[in-house]
């Protein structure tokens, strides 16, 4: 039988899917198509991965290992729904559920020193940060707004603050010192291996990481960014934040970038309260609060301290907060600050969240004010600094009339930064880190000192071929204009512009606009077009994809979560990710406050049809091309009938909003006339869905304004969530007869 894989995840998309996922499988059954699920959540990935902790029956497959050899199969088809990127908070949180309710597993050892708590560490960390979607990220990456989602933009457009000439906003990077200025790339001749090693005062080499693999055609890059340089940056934007009276905010990446950025996170913790680490330092790294982990976990770490200390470090704390500039808010009502979590402020949806809003953020005070957005490595924040820029000149965008830029990214195999985390280290000594390859040559080398942050990345030839190969393809299929945001200045851009060139000569690209820009410049031209509706495809790297399929569809259409995402992977299978947002953590906190999921699966209709017709196109099965077109055109009606869940209680939610698209596919099943066995099937369902739609949607709001209980965050009862999501007993009737 024919399968899709759905995958089971975090947070609102995993609600969403209790709610969403019934429907799929009592249509997709009329095709004869399986959906399987697998479990690639939080708290399913440490359950598997601590089986001999576990009891029998709590043992599970590791659903992760498994999709990620499915993902280099010709026969993969997966719909990937957003997952949390853990940060060390987040994973110690799930672990001390998951043992709440019953699962015998380790703590997480913050110091390991025996094997077994290393063993415990090692396989913790590998569950922690961006864990999921590099392994199932085998091929390069296409997102964009579909007409349809554009249009409906355009009709139902969201609100957009308004810019001023005088907004005090700006981004803050370094310009010496950082992982840009310090890159050294080169390019490997022949299939061989490397390793790392650092080299101290005294000539003693110590391994970093030994020998692995690479490939003829490879790009390897190392960098470091100088703790010294970093420290010296920091304090003067605190000051600069103070002087220019904007709140000061920090944007990172420490999901994603799980070994360098909460090492910078808590560079910025350290400078903004220097005192509480000048006095106190050394005690609270004896009682393991690390400044990496925020604000919030040495607050709530204090219990380990003793009383006087703990006194003096809460007072501390609190003098140094008043002392500083004004800090950007996530939770202004609850006093949580942009320093509390590594992981509360992911710079890929907050900095165009603020550009969205006025260019401000949330101070102390809950009102909204200009604010100093610090990035501290230069190689992307001067792409921020341009929209800015562009939005002080001429004001906020129009979603009515501007343009689009879809993406087309490099990502396949692990490329370029979001693959460096197992060649990220921090330096503990003065001396130098060296890449040599097998024969002893070093390929690249840094002088380094204690703390210092030194990394490899890897960018395979094969996937910059195929991305080339995507772009093109892209561009002639929309005929649009497409830019290479690629920077001759920097080490690792400047090789791929080498091979950007000849690859494209592989490709007829008579008639087609392609330009390679940098970053800026990129930004200006494709903001000055986009004022202007003109469509510019952005063809990015890694890091640059990620930002860019946030920003523009924040700008463009109000959320990521309404972007097509399709991964057409390397070995001829289909990876299906459903936008290009995350897990919405703010709408699990909603539904559990008053019963209301604002979540829109958008993402998840369109994935859906690209998989049946990706399945249509691989197996032949016809009823699966049928769904997908007929998905499609309910799509387009549920746009047009504005059924998009909305953000107050009492009104229309995720749960509604599927029963619409359940009735609107099923009358467009009814109606299609290349398969009348299918049609007669869908005829009584589309009618059931029409004819109870006032009861359907009365059940669906009636249980909204009260607090509900699903007894876990990370791992809630799947009975309890299935009873939350599924409150209308009509529609859950009507799909039993359907799958029936
Ligand atoms: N592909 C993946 O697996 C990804 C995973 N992540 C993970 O997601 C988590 C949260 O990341 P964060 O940076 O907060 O980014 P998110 O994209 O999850 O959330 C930011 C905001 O975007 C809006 N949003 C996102 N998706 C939807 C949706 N489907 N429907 C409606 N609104 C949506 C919400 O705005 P509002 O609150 O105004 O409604 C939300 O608060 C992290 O754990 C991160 O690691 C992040 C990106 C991609
Ligand atoms: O994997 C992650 O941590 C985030 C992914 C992400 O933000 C993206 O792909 O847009
Ligand atoms: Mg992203």
């Amino acid at each position: 039988m024919a399968k899709i894989v759905y995958t089971h995840t975090d947070e609102a998309p995993m609600l969403a899917t209790y709610s969403f996922l019934p429907i799929v499988e009592a249509f997709a059954s009329t095709a004869g198509v399986e959906i399987q699920t697998r479990d690639i959540s939080l708290s399913g990935r440490i359950i598997s991965v601590f089986g001999d902790y576990l009891s029998e029956d709590q043992r599970t497959p590791d659903a992760l290992a498994e999709l990620g050899q499915l993902a280099n199969s010709p026969e993969a088809n997966i719909i990937k729904l957003p997952n949390i990127s853990a940060s060390a908070p987040q994973l110690k949180a799930a672990v001390a559920e998951l043992q709440g309710q019953g699962y015998d597993l380790p703590d997480y050892p913050d110091d390991p020193a025996t094997d077994v708590e290393k063993d415990v560490r090692a396989r913790y960390d590998k569950i922690k940060g961006s864990a999921v979607n590099p392994v199932l990220r085998e091929g390069n990456s296409d997102r964009r707004a579909p007409l349809s989602v554009k249009n409906y933009a355009r009709k139902h457009p969201h609100s957009m603050g308004a810019w001023s000439a005088d907004s005090k906003t700006n981004v803050a990077h370094m310009s010496a010192e950082d992982f840009r200025s310090n890159e050294k790339s080169v390019l490997i001749p022949e299939a061989g291996s490397i390793k790392i090693q650092f080299v101290a005062e005294d000539g003693t080499a110590t391994v970093l990481k030994d020998s692995f693999p690479v490939l003829a055609g490879e790009v390897v890059d190392g960098t470091v960014l100088r703790a010294a340089a970093l420290e010296e940056f920091l304090a003067a934007q605190i000051s600069r934040a103070k002087e220019e009276n904007v709140l000061f905010s920090v944007h990172l990446k420490a999901t994603m970038m799980k070994v360098s950025d909460p090492i910078i996170f808590g560079h910025v913790v350290k400078a903004f309260l220097p005192e509480l680490f000048a006095r106190f330092g050394d005690k609270l790294a004896a009682a393991g609060l690390s400044p990496n982990n925020g604000l919030a976990s040495i607050l709530n770490g204090l219990d380990a301290l003793p009383a006087d200390v703990r006194e003096g470090v809460t007072a501390a704390i609190t003098a140094g907060l008043a002392e500083g500039p004004a800090l950007a808010m996530v939770d202004s009502d609850k006093g949580v600050t942009n320093l509390h979590a590594p992981s509360d402020v992911i710079v890929d949806a907050s900095m165009p969240a603020m550009i969205r809003t006025s260019g401000k953020m949330w101070g102390p005070d809950g009102k909204a004010a200009d604010t100093l957005a610090v990035i501290p490595d230069s190689s992307y924040a001067g792409v921020y600094q341009a929209v800015i820029d562009d939005c002080r000149a001429h004001g906020a965008y129009d979603p009515t009339t501007m343009g689009t830029v879809p993406n087309v990214g490099l990502m396949a195999q692990a490329a370029e930064e979001y693959g460096s985390h197992d060649k990220t280290f921090e330096i503990q000594a003065a001396g130098s880190v060296q890449i040599v390859d097998a024969s002893g040559a070093v390929l690249i080398e840094h002088q380094v000192s204690p703390g210092d942050i030194w990394r490899a990345c890897q960018t395979k030839d094969l996937p910059i071929r195929d991305w080339v190969k995507l772009a093109v393809t892209r561009a002639r299929a929309s005929q649009t204009p497409a830019v290479f945001w690629l920077d001759k200045g920097r080490a690792h851009d400047a090789k791929l512009i080498e091979k950007v060139t000849e690859y494209l000569r592989d490709h007829d690209t008579e008639g087609l606009q392609i330009r390679i820009m940098t970053p800026e410049d990129a930004t200006t031209f494709t903001l000055g077009r986009l004022r202007k509706g003109e469509d510019t495809i952005s063809v990015s790297g890694n890091v640059l994809r990620d930002y860019l399929t946030d920003l523009f569809p924040i700008l463009e259409l109000g959320t990521s979560a309404k972007m097509l995402s399709i991964v057409p992977l390397i070995n001829g299978g289909g990876l299906f990710e459903t936008g290009a947002g995350g897990s919405a953590p703010k709408h699990v906190q909603q539904l559990l406050k008053e019963n209301h999921l604002r979540w829109d699966s958008l993402g998840e209709f369109l994935a859906l049809a690209v998989s049946f017709e990706h399945l249509a196109t691989s197996t032949g099965n016809a009823r699966a091309r049928i769904l997908a077109d007929t998905l499609d055109r309910a799509t387009g009606t549920f746009l047009l009938e504005n059924k998009s869940p909305s953000r107050k209680v009492g009104e229309l939610d995720n749960r509604g909003s599927h029963f619409y698209l359940a009735q609107y596919w099923a009358q467009e099943l009814a109606q299609q006339d290349d398969d009348a066995e299918l049609a007669a099937a869908f005829a009584a369902v589309a009618e059931a869905l029409t004819a109870n739609e006032e009861t359907i949607v009365a059940q669906l709001l009636a249980v909204q304004g009260s607090p509900v209980d699903l007894a876990g965050y990370y791992r809630p009862d799947a009975a309890l969530a299935a009873a939350v999501m599924r409150p209308s007993a009509k529609l859950n009737e009507v799909l039993a007869g359907l799958s029936a």
